[in-house]
């Protein structure tokens, strides 16, 4: 016996209910809606609304922002009918002290770039590469030596391949993809998902 931990799991960027329905199937923590505009994996909060509806409550559903303003959030979520936002972009604590108000749960993305180099924010953090959704990785010697908040979920640029190493290179507590389990840009895969919720359990 190990004592080692399977890390929390998050499938980012779904747009259809057949993947909606393998990620509940597989038992994965978390599932995404991306709601910036100018994503490939854009879906309206309506539509959203729709897939949500087959989520069961131990699956936590997330809308994913970036940059959109705290009011255009909150009514975006209550039009989805989800209670966790993931900011990617400058957000205040103020920004997140407004959500929790509002009642939702916040998980905090930063760039690399800026975890590194500005003051640590308080809640779940999320640490990803520069490029939110591009598929790209970032080398491990960047957060060496790092004191990392506890429950930290570890994205940028992992696959079915690549998540094991990354999580015990890191020592993530919990891991979020979206490209690496795409056939193409934007076109989830029900086996890229299968294969990275297996090889990501396989890491702990
Ligand atoms: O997925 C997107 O298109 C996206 C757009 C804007 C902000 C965040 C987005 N996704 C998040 O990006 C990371 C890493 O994704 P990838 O696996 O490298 O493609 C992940 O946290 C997604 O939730």
């Amino acid at each position: 016996m190990t004592g080692a931990v399977t890390p929390f799991i998050k499938i980012c960027g779904l747009r259809t209910p057949e993947i909606v329905d393998t990620c509940v199937a597989l038992g994965v923590d978390a599932v995404g809606f991306v709601f910036a505009p100018k994503s490939p994996r854009y879906i309206a909060p309506a539509d959203a609304r729709v897939l949500v509806s087959r989520i069961p409550p131990s699956v936590e559903a997330v809308g994913v922002f970036q940059s959109e303003p705290v009011d255009s959030i909150v009514a975006e979520l209550a039009q989805a009918g989800i209670g966790t936002a993931q900011l990617h972009g400058d957000y205040s604590r103020d920004d997140v002290a407004a959500l929790e108000a509002a009642g939702l749960r916040v998980i905090r993305a930063r760039s690399v770039s800026s975890f590194v180099s500005e003051e640590p924010v308080p809640g779940r953090v999320l640490i990803d590469g520069d490029h939110p959704g591009s598929g790209a990785e970032f080398p491990a010697a960047l957060l060496a030596g790092r004191a990392l908040p506890e429950g930290w979920i570890l994205a940028g640029g992992l696959t079915p391949e690549n998540v094991a190493r990354r999580v015990r290179e890191f020592g993530a507590s919990g891991v979020d993809v979206s490209s690496g389990v795409e056939s193409e840009r934007g076109v989830k895969s029900a086996a890229l998902i299968e294969a990275f919720v297996a090889a990501a359990r396989a890491s702990g």
